[in-house]
């Protein structure tokens, strides 16, 4: 066997700028594989409480749809309201994600989780005894502020304590939290959606509990060994690297840190605030480059919409009763986790790059299927038959089928149907204060007789319905293993650690203000394209995201943090060729060491092996 340099059996590196023959520190040959062998369950506990920060990302941007069907009815909510409730959450998300990465150099990992996790707590007391609406507010942007921090701190800190065999997989975990998250809030919704009374304080207040357990749990678990190296904090980095690892040997693991920080130090752009340092330095500009371009095409490819309208579509698809579709809609967000669920298993068998490749294919194409769907439903889209007089002359009476109808928001689509027919229909305006009901005449009737007519708002009858459902599974089948998770593990990891906070903050800051665009502009968007058009723009930029990520997105799987910078010291582009070979690297080489067999695990004698530190490099 030939010496072994670095992790995974890399060659060694020549060319050296700089070689430090320092002093011998690792006692087995081949530590990371010692890692490989077996992983202290410790890892798994500390990625499980980090990850509670991602169920309460999910959970607390679930519930909200199932509590408003019951706010708006009990505070009597103006559209407005409702809009602020929804997406105030979102909009601090955005402001505190991109304010975390100070707090994330500044206190370390743990402490934000801490700060992110009390605040959740504080958030869901507020929300579960708000008395009115403006308190209601400050709860959601209260609970926005800790969905912030997490996503940008949580992913990270997974990374940085992970062994790199097993880091694509903890951080996906998170992941798999935030589906999760929001499938048990659409269970929650659907559950206390019974108790017309009160019952959203206990869907909104039920994040506490979570969000305790993580508060509690974080204080007995460690610092990132990352950042405590990074603040000079060198005896407690070594005490918390082999906690982690459970004695197992981290010499290797340890050194490559330490020295990649103080060549960082030289490195990192001169002085100056760190975002700056970064747009000046070229692999780390390039590495947030593609960052912030894998969160926008996240929230691009249009999965909050798709979510957002689940339940609009399983309506189209003839299913009628509130509750029936309520809990469907938690199918729909039980069928985003299960398939997170795959995403996890698959991102250290194929990696980073191909999983995002295959998933942006299949969205696309699911995508297209949705909008073929709406397409044809819009083509064969009932006539309005009845024209009763309208005495507030609004301009629904002016439409002649239920597609425009649908597409105006004041108005809504009154109609019978035999089964297999649509006929006595009529375009009238909505009720301003819900939209459950027309404003006036056979569709604003309240009580639920089996001969009413049906009120169609947002939706029209069609019996392509099952294309669109088609559509919609296939949707989350293929986004969920990939897009989904894949734009936060690999943010978790492109970048050195002097610009990690930072970079995840602003990449996570891209994420939540796509967020909020994209689902404020898709009622105006889809009343200006049409259903159809608004989701073969979808498809349009899906295939835009599918350029990027050929072009640019390098594949991270199996290496050490540290060497995960190299991969972006050649063009932005180079269609994933790029190889943490082809430039700097700080490896170790083992000079004059036995590794027979009976040498292996066993530990070395220092005086007889030197350490070779190799540095290459070619930048910008
Ligand atoms: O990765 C997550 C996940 O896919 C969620 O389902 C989605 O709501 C979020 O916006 C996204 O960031």
């Amino acid at each position: 066997m030939s010496n072994r340099v670095g992790s995974r059996g890399q060659k060694a590196v020549d060319d050296g700028e700089r070689s430090l023959i320092g002093p011998p520190s690792g006692d087995s040959p081949d530590s990371l594989l010692d890692q490989e062998a077996s992983t202290p369950i410790f890892v798994y506990l500390l990625a499980f409480f980090s990850a509670l920060g991602g169920f309460l990302f999910g959970y607390d941007t679930g519930v909200v749809s199932g509590a408003m069907l019951l706010l708006k009815k009990e505070m009597k909510l103006s559209a407005l309201w409702q809009e602020l409730l929804v997406s105030s959450t979102v909009g601090a998300a955005a402001l505190s994600a991109l304010s975390g990465g100070f707090l994330n150099g500044w206190l370390g990992r743990k402490i934000c989780i801490l700060v992110a996790s009390f605040i959740f707590s504080i958030g869901g007391l507020i929300l579960s005894l708000a008395p009115d609406k403006v308190v209601l507010l400050v709860g959601r942007i209260t609970v926005g502020l800790g969905i912030g921090i997490a996503s940008m701190t949580v992913p990270v800190y997974i990374a940085e304590v992970s062994p790199p065999h097993l880091r694509g997989q903890l951080v996906t975990i998170n992941s798999l939290f935030i589906t999760g998250g929001q499938f048990i809030a659409s269970v929650v919704d659907g559950a206390f959606s019974y108790m017309s009374h009160d019952g959203w304080r206990y869907m909104l207040g039920l994040s506490v509990v979570p969000a305790m357990l993580q508060f509690f749990g974080f204080f007995f678990l460690p610092e990132s060994p990352r950042w405590l190296l990074q603040k000079g904090q060198c005896q407690k980095a070594r005490q918390v690297l082999s906690q982690i690892r459970a004695g197992q040997n981290i010499n290797e693991e340890y050194d490559t840190i330490r020295l990649s920080i103080e060549e960082e130090d030289k490195e990192a752009g001169g002085g100056g605030p760190v975002i700056l340092r970064i747009l000046r330095h070229g692999p780390t500009r390039r590495a947030l480059i593609v960052g912030c371009g894998l969160q926008m095409f996240q929230q691009l490819s249009g999965i909050n919409t798709v979510m957002y309208y689940s339940a609009t579509i399983l309506q189209m698809a003839g299913v009628r009763d509130d509750k029936q579709a309520i809990w469907l809609a938690a199918a729909t967000s039980a069928t985003n986790f299960v398939f997170t669920l795959v995403g996890v298993w698959l991102v250290e068998r194929v990696g980073r790059r191909k999983l995002t490749l295959g998933s942006l294919i299949g969205t696309g194409l699911s995508l297209a299927l949705l909008a073929i769907g709406f397409l044809l439903s819009a083509q064969n889209s009932p006539p309005v038959t009845l024209h009763p007089v309208d005495f507030q002359n609004s301009t629904c009476r002016l439409y002649g089928s239920c597609e425009l109808c649908m597409l105006d928001p004041d108005c809504g689509f009154c109609y019978r149907d035999n089964g297999t027919r649509v006929f006595d229909s009529s375009c009238v305006s909505a009720d301003q204060t819900s939209t459950d009901h027309a404003a006036w005449g056979r569709c604003s009737n309240r009580t639920e007789a089996a001969d009413n007519p049906i009120w169609a708002y947002n939706y029209c009858p069609t019996s392509y319905s099952w294309i669109v459902l088609m559509g919609l599974i296939l949707y989350l089948a293929f986004f969920a293993p990939g897009m989904g998770p894949m734009p936060w593990t690999v943010n978790s990891e492109i970048y050195p650690l002097w610009a990690r906070s930072v970079g995840n903050a602003c990449s996570a800051g891209v994420n939540w203000i796509f967020n909020v665009l994209v689902s404020l502009t898709f009622l105006h968007v889809a009343q200006f394209l049409t259903y159809y058009g608004a989701f073969f723009m979808y498809t349009g930029l899906v295939v835009l995201a599918l350029l990027f990520v050929l072009g640019c997105l390098p594949e991270t799987q199996g290496l050490q943090l540290e060497e995960i910078e190299n991969l972006f010291t050649g063009p932005l582009c180079s269609c994933g060729s790029s190889s943490p070979n082809d430039n700097r690297h700080v490896h170790y080489i083992r000079q004059g060491l036995d590794f027979s067999p009976a040498h292996y695990g066993s530990v070395g004698s220092d005086s007889a092996i030197a350490y070779i530190t190799v540095s290459t490099r070619s930048r910008r």
